[in-house]
Formats: structure tokens, sequence, C-alpha cells
């Protein structure tokens, strides 16, 4: 080894050299004595008794073969410069991420992509205390040790790439590389939060563990996908009864020794937003010293970031019986409890906390502004939202928004037809525009939120950095907030899994105590949660306000927000949904689209698309076919006419762009566009709206000039109007009108909103109608038409007026309607 290595390794693993020196030349010479016996072919394995026949098969818990090869022999090589060469390409990965230098080193031995690919992630679902001991030389590659733990400690500081990377000893002084996936809190984690959550020295059981190998190199590594197959080992454990480590230990990362030293390490990582490593941190210090209450005050501030509100309010509470806490301190458990109980929706028992908190302490301002806080959501637990803030919020960036959910009229029952057997339907009638559901996320992720490295989990879910983030984010929130489970892991998790209970929600947790997240109650099977992710991710589109030349908002799908929905991810898909939903940054709010009588189920649109062709590649991910009418319909079409519909609407602009087509080529367009629909289907024909639309524009370009035109681009907006499903009751393009301008019953279309779709571009489609209504003078015609656009826009975003003047200001401008829009009362 020479020097610089030498000292890359020491300073990494925080030895001096000599250390370094005299720790290399120990294994050297328990290697040469023949101090451990590893090394070991399969078959002296299964002479040696330690693995049954049956256990040899290289199929995970799942019936699954792991990276398609056979068990191979037995690994990690004993050799001391196996040893040195694993520890040396540990530190120098370390040293690059002290560094801040983002997976640059050690790929030789510890490149986590260069075995994922293939490999299907397993966990443990057996308790330690049913497994039995296996060691290091007896374990094969490409194999779960089903039946088997892994005792072992870390025999270097940890440090990452993608996984978390260790080497890890067994009592008989073998070592090897351990890949740690989805482990909470070590997701861009700098080295010294990976040294609070995996401290060198740490004893580990490694539920079943799975022995995989290196693709490039042949390394073997032991790769855990499944946090809750780790288990921390305290030193008074009895399953060490017996246990003698062979070598001994030197523990390069000084590890604090008082209350006072973990305070500071947990402070640290707080500071950092290292939430998850200050609770383990805090806890540290607390084991060490019970009574210290600050410790225990700052614990519940890392719980309340990290949403772990049950365990916030405990710690809150746990403080104040405590004698000799002053007036300050015990207002400051309150506030926390207070936060907690807001955190945990309970804003009446937050408001009595903050006002107890308020009379200890007159001088702290918080409580007041949070009891201000605790007012508005008990409103909006009513349904009564301020949408215009909550948009404004949503447009903010960094900011996520504070508001209280709200249930409407709606309750989740069995459905047995449709896949997860559950859906969503009303408790009684409800008319088009009702708010059904705001909901929070459990989990969410937008893309300003990401650090810039651009660093990205090789889930199974693609490359998408805000799906990886969301994901690993849920792995925190369940390790943290491990009562929560059920809420997630009975989200379906497609055909491949039991159907979840059809009871909704699950039964709240009692008794919960908080405790260390690294110690796992619950066993997580990484492979359901990432399906359940990819069935029940939504994509979080922040409403915006409409920009009339198009939008220029990237639509990267790999750079698209990413968040999880507990009640929302229960309603079932049709593309002629009765419910709409949209979202407010990471809030969801889904309203009836139309009138939905009592019992009826409601549905979401999962994904849009002009034909059943575009809709099936966005599907893909579900195994269902969506039987809606309009899928039931462009099947009888037929897939040549629904591609030559796709063909021909890829030749027309998106609609707001600025570009137009020539109006010999928009009226072919048109022709051919209607050809391609059987006569024989309903109204419903949103490719033809686009065509409709698109002369209708050509045709009011052509009226700048010759003003005759106009008509015919009311008249084919009409026609677009009408082939989105919305019934025109009055037609007319001049003349006095038929009715008196009034209420909404008087609009120029009817209000039964049976089958429409895309309620979006029927808004704009209208304005468009007004804008030429106005032009030709027929001020009473283009009020009726703004009307029109108005209604619709209130029922499928809400928000009235005042949001509708702040999303359509632009829009307005652009058309040159904003005088007559101030004329307009709804
Ligand atoms: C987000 S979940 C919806 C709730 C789910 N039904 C449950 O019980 O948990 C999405 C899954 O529901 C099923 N699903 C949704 N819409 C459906 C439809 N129109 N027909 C049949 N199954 C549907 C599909 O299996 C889909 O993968």
């Amino acid at each position: 080894m020479d020097n610089d290595t030498r000292q890359i390794m020491a300073t990494a693993l925080g030895l001096s050299e000599y250390d370094l020196e005299e720790m290399m030349a120990e294994f050297s010479q328990l290697s040469t004595n023949g101090g451990s016996s590893v090394g070991v072919s399969s078959n002296e394995t299964q002479s040696s008794g330690g693995l049954g026949a049956e256990e040899q098969t290289d199929i995970d818990g799942n019936g699954r073969q792991n990276e398609g090869g056979r068990p191979g022999p037995a690994s990690p090589p004993s050799t001391s410069s196996y040893r040195t060469s694993l520890l040396h390409s540990l530190a120098q990965s370390r040293a690059a991420l002290q560094r801040g230098v983002q997976g640059a080193v050690g790929l030789a031995i510890l490149d986590p992509f260069n075995t994922y690919a293939g490999y299907v992630p397993h966990y443990s679902s057996t308790p330690l205390s049913k497994l039995c001991r296996i060691q290091l030389s007896e374990m094969q590659t490409r194999k779960v040790h089903k039946g088997h733990y892994l005792l072992c400690r870390l025999a270097a500081p940890p440090t990452r790439l993608v996984a978390t990377q260790a080497c890890i000893e067994d009592p008989t002084g073998d070592v090897c590389s351990l890949s740690i996936y989805n482990y909470p809190g070590t997701r861009l984690a700098p080295a010294n939060v990976l040294d609070t959550i995996f401290p060198m020295g740490a004893i580990l059981a490694i539920r079943e563990p799975y022995l995989g190998i290196g693709l490039y190199n042949s390394d073997p590594f032991i790769h855990v996908n499944s946090p809750s197959d780790i288990v921390f080992i305290k030193p008074s454990d009895s399953i060490l009864d017996g246990i003698c480590w062979k070598l001994p230990i030197h523990i390069s990362t000084p590890v604090p020794q008082t209350m006072c030293g973990w305070k500071d390490v947990g402070d640290g990582h707080f500071r950092l937003a290292q939430y998850f490593a200050a609770v383990i941190a805090y806890s540290n210090g607390l084991d060490l010293d019970p009574n210290a209450y600050v410790l225990q005050l700052n614990r519940a501030v890392a719980y309340l970031r990290l949403e772990y509100f049950p365990a916030a309010l405990s710690d809150a509470e746990a403080v104040l019986p405590v004698k000799q806490l002053s007036n300050e301190m015990r207002a400051k458990a309150l506030f926390r409890a207070a936060q907690a109980e807001y955190g945990l929706g309970r804003y009446q028992a937050a408001a009595v906390r903050l006002e107890e908190s308020h009379l200890l302490n007159s001088r702290a301002p918080e409580p007041i502004a949070w009891l201000t806080r605790c007012e508005e959501r008990l409103q909006e637990v009513e349904g009564k939202y301020d949408w215009v803030r909550m948009f404004e919020d949503a447009m903010t960036p960094g900011r996520r928004l504070d508001v209280a959910e709200y249930v409407g009229p709606i309750r989740v029952q069995p459905m047995p037809t449709r896949g997860g057997g559950r859906g969503v339907v009303t408790t009684r009638a409800v008319k088009a525009g009702e708010l059904l559901l705001v909901a929070k996320p459990f989990v969410a992720c937008f893309p300003e939120e990401l650090s810039g490295s651009g660093d990205t989990m090789p889930t199974h879910l693609g490359q998408n950095s805000c799906r990886a983030d969301a994901v690993s984010q849920l792995f925190v929130k369940l390790a943290a907030n491990q009562e929560l489970a059920p809420v997630v892991l009975d989200l379906y998790a497609g055909p491949k899994y039991p159907a979840p209970p059809s009871e909704y929600p699950p039964p709240a947790p009692t008794g919960i105590k908080p405790r260390d997240p690294r110690v796992f109650e619950i066993d997580l099977d990484i492979q359901q949660i990432e399906h359940i992710c990819a069935d029940a991710l939504f994509i979080p589109e922040t409403l915006n306000i409409l920009e009339p030349l198009g939008t220029t908002v990237s639509r990267d799908p790999m750079k698209s927000a990413s968040a999880l929905y507990s009640l929302p991810s229960l309603f079932n898909h049709s593309c002629l949904a009765n419910g709409s939903w949209s979202n407010f940054k990471d809030i969801m709010v889904i309203r009836a689209e139309k009138d939905i009588y009592e019992g009826e189920e409601i549905t979401i649109p999962y994904a849009d698309g002009p034909t059943l062709l575009s809709k099936a590649a966005k599907f893909k991910k579900y195994a269902f076919s969506c039987d809606c009418a309009l899928c039931e319909a462009d099947r009888r079409d037929g897939v040549a006419l629904c591609r030559r519909r796709e063909e021909l609407l890829s030749s027309i602009p998106i609609p707001l762009e600025p570009r137009r087509i020539a109006l010999r080529r928009a009226r072919a367009i048109l022709s051919d566009m209607e050809a391609t629909y059987s006569a024989s289907r309903g109204p419903v024909r949103s490719a033809l709206a686009r065509a409709h639309n698109e002369l209708a524009g050509v045709y009011a370009l052509e009226a700048q000039t010759n003003p005759s035109f106009s008509i015919s681009s009311i008249t084919e907006n009409m026609a677009a109007i009408e082939a989105l499903g919305i019934i025109i009751l009055d037609k007319s393009t001049s003349g006095p009108l038929d009715r008196e301008e009034g209420a909404v019953a008087d609009l120029p279309v009817a209000t039964t909103l049976t089958s429409v779709v895309d309620y979006q571009s029927c808004m704009l489609f209208s304005l468009a109608l007004v804008s030429v209504f106005n032009t030709l003078g027929d001020v009473a015609r283009a009020k009726r038409w703004f009307k029109v656009g108005l209604w619709l826009d209130d029922v499928s975003i809400g928000g009235g007026r005042e949001l509708f003047n702040i999303r359509y200001k632009k829009m307005l401008e652009f058309l040159d309607i904003s005088d007559l829009s101030r004329s307009v009362a709804l």
C-alpha cells in the first residue's frame, strides 16, 4: 500500500497511520495463522449441516428467482488482503463522502448499481427469535438465507454511494461489504449522520440475509433492502450470550459518552434538518440520563419535524410533571404538545394547550399565532377554505400548505369488480361542483425541493428523482411512525398481493410510545411498498395562472412531482369521471364534476388522452382496462381509426399555442377527424373538439380582415364545446336573446353535465366565444358565454370568482375581455 492510500484510509477510518498499520498487521497475522476458516465450498457448507437442502434454492420468499443464477460458492473470501482491500475501498468512498463527492470512488467493490439489476428485493417476515445464526463462511452467493440471521458488527465507519455502505465482520473475524438500501434518514446523508445511525462497533442481526455478487467483479456483499431486516442488538441482549469476537475493534469515530455530548450531536443534526439522526442522538442521551427533560423537549421537536406526532406529544407530556420546571419551560412543553395535537388534526385540543402555554408565558408570540391557525383549521374541517390564500401559498416556492383535511359526503365501500376490491361512494345526493375531499399527502416531493445533487435512487419505479425521494420519505415516515403503517400498507399493491381489507380507515392504533425509530415493529416488504407506490403515487400538478401563449413549465416526466395520499388512492378511475381532482401544491382537492346520486360510485380520471391507444400507454402500470363508454366506443371504432385520430391530432397545434394552420388544412383535418368516429357513437369526441376549435381559431384570424368569418368561428367553437359533451340550448349567433340575462339557469347550456369531459378545454372554448361576441359588439351574448366559463371553472376547480380572476387575469387581458369580465356577476 502506498503512502497516499495509507493516509486516505487512516483519515477516513479516523485512525492514526500507526494504528492502521497495527490493525492491518493484526488481520494479516490472524489470516496467515489460519485464524478463520472461511471460503468453504457449497458442498462443504451442506455437509457441515449448516443449511438444509431445501434452503439451498435460489428463490426468495415470493418464489422468484434472484439474479438469474444458481447459488454460487460460499463467500466472502477470508484472506487478509480481501479484508484490506474492502476497508480500503470503503475508506476511499468515505473520504470522498466527507469531501462532498457523490459516488466517486470505491465502485469496484461497493457499486450498488452493479448489483441491483435483475435482483428481486426480499424482506424477512420471520422474527429474530425464530431464526438460527449463520456465519459469513457458511453463506452462499446469490442466495437469501431463509431461516437464518447473521450476527455481525460494523467494522468500519459507514459511507454512502447510493445505498449506505458498511464493512461488517462476524464473530469469527470474517468481513463482508454490506449495502443497505432504503434505510430511513440515510438518503443524501453526510458521514456524521451515518455515524449516528450506524455507529462503528454497533452489533447487528441481519435477518435472512441475501449474499449478492457484483456483476463486474466477483466480490460478494450482503444486500439489505428492507430496513426492518436490520436489528440493532443491545450489549445486554441474551442473543450475545457466549459470543466472543475474534478480533478487537478499533472504534475510530468518536462516540459521545455523556448526555450533553449526545445533546450536542442531536442539536447539530437538527440544525442540518437531519431529524431522524437527531432523534437517535437525543434518545442515546436520554438512555444515559432519563431525567434530561431538555433532551426530551428537543426530541419532541425532532419528532414534530418527522411528523411523528404521537411520539412528540408523548415526549412533551412526559416533561410537564417535572417539578423543577420553570414557567418558561412548561410553556414550551405545552406549546410542543399543542403542535403535536395540531399535527394530529385535533385543533380544539391544540387550542386548549396553546391557551395554557400563553397563560404561563405571555411574552412568547408563537402560541397566539398558532391559536389563529387553529381557528382557521376548525373552519376548514367544516369544508370552508380560503381558496385564494391556498392558491397564493401554493405559488410560493418552497412553501407547503397549512390546511386541515376535509372529508365530505363520501365513504369507502367494497367493490369486488375493481382491483383492490374497494371504491368510494357518496353518502347523499351531491350537486356538481360540491367539495368532496381535501387531503394532505402521506409523503410528497416537488422538483424545487430536491437538493441540487440530482442524486436518484435506482428503485424499480424508474429514475424520477421526486418519486425516489417520495419513496425514501415513505421509509422515514413508516420507520418513525409505525402506527401509521396500515394506512399505507393497506393500499392496493396490485394483483400479485392479497386484496387489502375492505374496512377504511384501518382501526386507530392505541398505546403509542416513542421508541428508537431504528426498532422496527413491523416487517417492511419493500416490493409491496414499491408496488403500492407504482399504483398509488399521484403526480400533483399545482393549479397555476393560465398563460395565454401556453405554459413554459417543463413537462419532463422524470422531473414531475410525486405524492402519496391515503383516501384519494381509494377512488377508482373513469375517463368519464364524475369527480375531478386538482392540487394546491401538495393538497389534493376532489370535487363532484357532475350531479351524483346517493350511493353512486365517485370516479376520478387517473390520466386522460384522446383515444384508447394513448390512454393504454398511460395505464400500462395498472392491471385493469377501463370500461367507460368512451373506451368501449373506441374499442368499437378499432385500432386503425384511433391511430388515425391520434395522427390528425398531432398535426394540430396544442391549445393556447400561437401557431395556426391554413384554413384549407384546418377544414381537411376536421373532415378527416369526423371520419374517424363511427356515426353511432355518442356526442363526446374529444379529438374532434380540438379540430373544431382549431378551425374556429383559423376563422377568428381570417375575421380580422373579413368579419363575416366571425360567425363561422363561433359556430365551430360551439361545435367544439358540444364535442366535449355539453348540451348547448341556445346556439344563436345574433339577434335578440331568447332569455334574459340572469342566474345560472339562464345559461345558454344545459346544466346537467352527464357526460362532459375536459372542463378546462370547455372553459377555454367558452372564453374564445366571449372574445368573438365581444368583438362583434354583442355584449349580451359575450356575457352569457362568460358566465358559462365561470360556472364550468367553479364546478371543476372551485374557489369562486376571486380565484378565477387571479388565475385567468392574463388570459382575459390577452383576449381583451377584462372590462367585460368585470361587469359580469355570477
Ligand atoms: C388507486 S387504486 C383504486 C382503489 C382500489 N380499487 C382499492 O381497492 O384500493 C387503483 C386500482 O384500482 C383498480 N381500478 C381503478 N379503476 C378501475 C376501473 N375502472 N375498473 C377496474 N379496476 C379499477 C385497478 O386495479 C387499479 O390498479
